[in-house]
C-alpha cells in the first residue's frame, strides 16, 4: 500500500530522518509518534505529495506520491468549528463526497445517499441536521473523517485527530479508525502525541525523535532502552494497567497542544 525505501528529509541542515525503509499494508492501523518537533507533521506532508524527501522513494498504491491523490484521504489537524459555521454536519460530509463520481448534480439521490451512508458508517445520523459549530469535539471529529472517508480511499492519514477530545471521545474515535483499518482494509497512518488511547488498536508504530526513529510494535517500540537511545538521555518507560507512562523525555510534549485547542 505505502512503501518508503531509504527516505529522509531535512529542513537546511536539520535531518528529521534518514535510511527510513517502510512498508504498510492494506488494514494496517499504523501510529506515528514523537514529541513537538520531530516531523510527524512533515511525515504526513510527504505522504500527500506537500514534501519533497531528500533522498530516497516513496510509492503508495503502486505510483510515486503526488497532491491531490485521490487513493488517500486526510483528517487535518484543526481546531473547532466556530460556532457561527453555517453548515449542518450532512452538508460538512457533503464536501468530501466527489460530485463526478456519483453523477452530482447538486442534491442527486445518489448523492444524498452516499452522505447518508457515511454519517451512519461513523455514528453520526443522529445529528446529520444539525449545525456543526453546535456539536461536541468528539461528534465533530467523527465528521471530518466521514469527509475523509467520502472518496472510499485505500489510505487514511490523521493528524493528531484525538486533541482537545475527552477520554470517551478519544476512544469512540480510535475505535472508529481501528475499525476503518481492520474491519475494510483501509491503511491508516495515525499521527498523535499520546499512545494510550490508541494502545489497544495500533498494529505498528514509528517513533521521532532526535533526528531518529524507531519502527515496530508498541512492545518493541515503547520500551526504556529505545525511547533512551532515541531521545539521548534517560527515558523510563513503565506500563501500569495496560497503559504507558513514559517519564523523562526531555522535551515534555504531550500537553503542549491543549490549551489552544478549543474543547470538546
Ligand atoms: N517547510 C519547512 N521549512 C523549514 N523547517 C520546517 C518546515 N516545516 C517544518 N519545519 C521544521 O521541522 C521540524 C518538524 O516539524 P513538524 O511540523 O513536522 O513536527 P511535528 O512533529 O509535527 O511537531 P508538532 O508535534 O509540534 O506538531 C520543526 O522544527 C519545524 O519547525
Amino acid at each position: 500500500m505505502l512503501e518508503l525505501r531509504n527516505a529522509s528529509l531535512s529542513y537546511g541542515d536539520r535531518s528529521l530522518w534518514s535510511g527510513l525503509d517502510l512498508e504498510i499494508q492494506p488494514g494496517e492501523f499504523f501510529a506515528v509518534l514523537g514529541p513537538n518537533g520531530s516531523g510527524k507533521t512533515s511525515f504526513l506532508k510527504v505522504l500527500l505529495g506537500l514534501q519533497h524527501l531528500n533522498t530516497g522513494s516513496l510509492k503508495i498504491a503502486g505510483k510515486p506520491a503526488r497532491r491531490g491523490n485521490r487513493a488517500i484521504g486526510y483528517v487535518p489537524q484543526q481546531k473547532g468549528f466556530d460556532p457561527q459555521t453555517p453548515l449542518r454536519a450532512r452538508d460538512l460530509v457533503g464536501l468530501g463526497v466527489d460530485g463526478n463520481r456519483w453523477g452530482i448534480r447538486v442534491r442527486s439521490a445518489a448523492y444524498r445517499q452516499r452522505v447518508d451512508d457515511l454519517l451512519a458508517q461513523v455514528g453520526a445520523t443522529d445529528y446529520a441536521n444539525v449545525p456543526v459549530g453546535l456539536l461536541s469535539g468528539g461528534e465533530q471529529q467523527r465528521l471530518r473523517i466521514a469527509q475523509a472517508l467520502a472518496t472510499s480511499p485505500e489510505l487514511l492519514l490523521c493528524d493528531e485527530p484525538l486533541l482537545s477530545l475527552d477520554l470517551q471521545h478519544q476512544k469512540a474515535v480510535s475505535s472508529l479508525v481501528a475499525e476503518q483499518a481492520h474491519q475494510r482494509g483501509t491503511a491508516v497512518v495515525f499521527v498523535t502525541h499520546e499512545i494510550n488511547p490508541i494502545i489497544d488498536h495500533v498494529d505498528r508504530v514509528l517513533y521521532l525523535a532526535g533526528g531518529q526513529f524507531r519502527v515496530g510494535s508498541v512492545d518493541e517500540v515503547m520500551t526504556s532502552e529505545v525511547l533512551s537511545e532515541l531521545y539521548g538521555t534517560a527515558v523510563d518507560v513503565f506500563r501500569s494497567n495496560g497503559r504507558i507512562v513514559v517519564v523523562g523525555q526531555p522535551d515534555a510534549t504531550t500537553h503542549h497542544h491543549h490549551t489552544e485547542e478549543v474543547s470538546g
